[in-house]
């Protein structure tokens, strides 16, 4: 049933690394190879060797109407038509930076780039402008992309290669990167005791990349005092959860604000596309205002910010979507649950918004630590059966889920239909 992805798959190996353009995708935590996609529609993937699959990816998250959304495609294809890229402003940025700006109270400039990778790295190299200060303190368990100083006990495809610090980053790159523990605040409070040059905290505050772990309010509080008192910045970075956790994301159901908000995936519906935002006051530090570099050739571009206007303008014009999502994601990971209970496996869920995660252990996880000791193995045979069966999750437990629009409450049925069958063989 995969004999053409596999093909695909030994082909690409031969002059891609391990086949892929991103770690993640090589299914090297649940083993095997991954299916080639030809096209998706909707709720659905379709791979080379024909076979269909719920997508509970949506490429690991910006898809939150699916694939081939109507409008998103209309407004792609028209801007398309007038030029692919122009390295000179166009309205759309203006407009796209409106739609996100006018959102937040917090925020009053926002700047595009071309992933989420660049928007993390871009916001601390402005926290360290504006504070004048060197150290960042980073969480085990969140990644926050793949710069030099942040590949550093990183959730996703570094934990999955049980590689969480990279080669190629010389010690000097990450020596003022502080490493604590997710959810420890005595850890955090010791950290800020011992630097007194701190610029900024970056937290995932809903982290997606190590499964989702949420993190408590008092935590999160107790970041956002320790940044006060110590004129350090709060960084969220929503690449992940921005307009997915909620319509505000994580932002908009936590009670703790951060300085800067970075983001990613949605706000460009599937291109390529990341931001970074603040008051006015900070943001006016970036060149050509002050004197922080940022810059990108295609930073901005008119296809990518044609996706994520329609994408914004139709979460906007219908927010009560986050509810609909979320109780399509319950649906999910409840029955998963159930399902477990009744063949005595235990499989702690969590649910935000359109983002859910599910993990085979005894207790739920609150750190990178207490994830790593789930059952990886019952998970990749979980990940395998249900692949089988048409149903395709994030290839690893460290990894989020997503649910679209377009996924149905029959697909959602249909898939625990499968569930039940894998289980009780796991
Ligand atoms: C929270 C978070 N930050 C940053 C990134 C990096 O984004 P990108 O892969 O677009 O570079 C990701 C995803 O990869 C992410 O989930
Ligand atoms: N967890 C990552 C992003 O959120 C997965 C995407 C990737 O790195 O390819």
């Amino acid at each position: 049933m995969f004999e053409k992805s596999i093909k695909a798959y030994e082909e690409a190996c031969e002059v891609i690394p391990g086949g892929v353009d991103s770690p993640v995708r090589a299914f090297k935590s649940v083993g095997g190879t991954p299916p080639f996609i030809e096209k998706g529609k909707g709720a659905y993937l379709y791979d080379v060797d024909g076979n269909k699959y719920v997508d509970f990816v949506q490429s690991w998250g910006p898809l939150i109407f699916g694939h081939c959304d109507k409008d998103i495609e209309d407004a792609v294809i028209e801007t398309t038509k007038k030029g692919l890229s122009f390295g000179a402003p166009t309205l759309l940025e203006t407009q796209l930076a409106n739609e996100i700006v006018e959102m937040f109270d917090n925020i009053g400039k926002v700047r595009f780039v071309s992933s989420g990778t660049e928007a993390v790295m871009s916001a601390i190299r402005l926290a360290r402008g504006v504070t004048g200060k060197n150290d960042i303190v980073k969480f085990e368990g969140c990644y926050h992309g793949h710069s030099d100083s942040l590949l550093v006990q990183a959730g996703s495809g570094m934990a999955t290669f049980g590689s969480p610090s990279s080669p190629g980053v010389p010690a000097d790159l990450t020596k003022h990167t502080l490493l604590c523990e997710y959810n420890n605040i005595e850890n955090l409070k010791k950290c800020f005791e011992d630097s007194s040059d701190i610029a900024c905290i970056i937290i995932e505050p809903i982290a997606g990349n190590m499964g989702l772990v949420p993190a408590s309010d008092e935590f999160l509080a107790t970041c956002r005092e320790l940044c006060d008192k110590n004129g350090a910045l709060l960084i969220f970075d929503e690449v992940m959860s921005g307009f997915r956790a909620s319509l505000k994301g994580a932002s908009g159901i936590l009670k703790t604000q951060a300085d800067i908000l970075t983001f990613g995936k949605v706000i460009g519906a599937g291109m390529p596309v990341g931001a970074f935002a603040a008051s006015k006051e900070i943001m006016s530090n970036l060149s050509p205002e002050g004197k922080i570099y940022q810059a990108g050739t295609l930073s901005g571009n008119p296809v990518a910010m044609a996706a994520g206007l329609v994408s914004l303008k139709k979460l906007k014009a219908n927010p009560k979507i986050y509810d609909e999502l979320n109780q399509k994601a319950l649906k999910l990971v409840n029955g998963l649950k159930k399902i477990a209970n009744e063949n005595n496996i235990s499989l702690q869920v969590n649910t935000r918004g359109s983002m859910f995660g599910f993990f085979f252990c005894e207790e739920s996880p609150t750190n990178f630590k207490e994830v790593g000791k789930c059952d990886f193995k019952r998970f990749a045979t979980f990940h395998h059966e249900m692949i089988k069966k048409g149903f395709y999750f994030a290839c690893s437990q460290y990894e989020a889920g997503f649910m679209c629009t377009e996924i149905t409450n029959e697909d959602i049925e249909a898939c625990l239909e499968a569930a039940s069958i894998v289980m009780k063989n796991l």
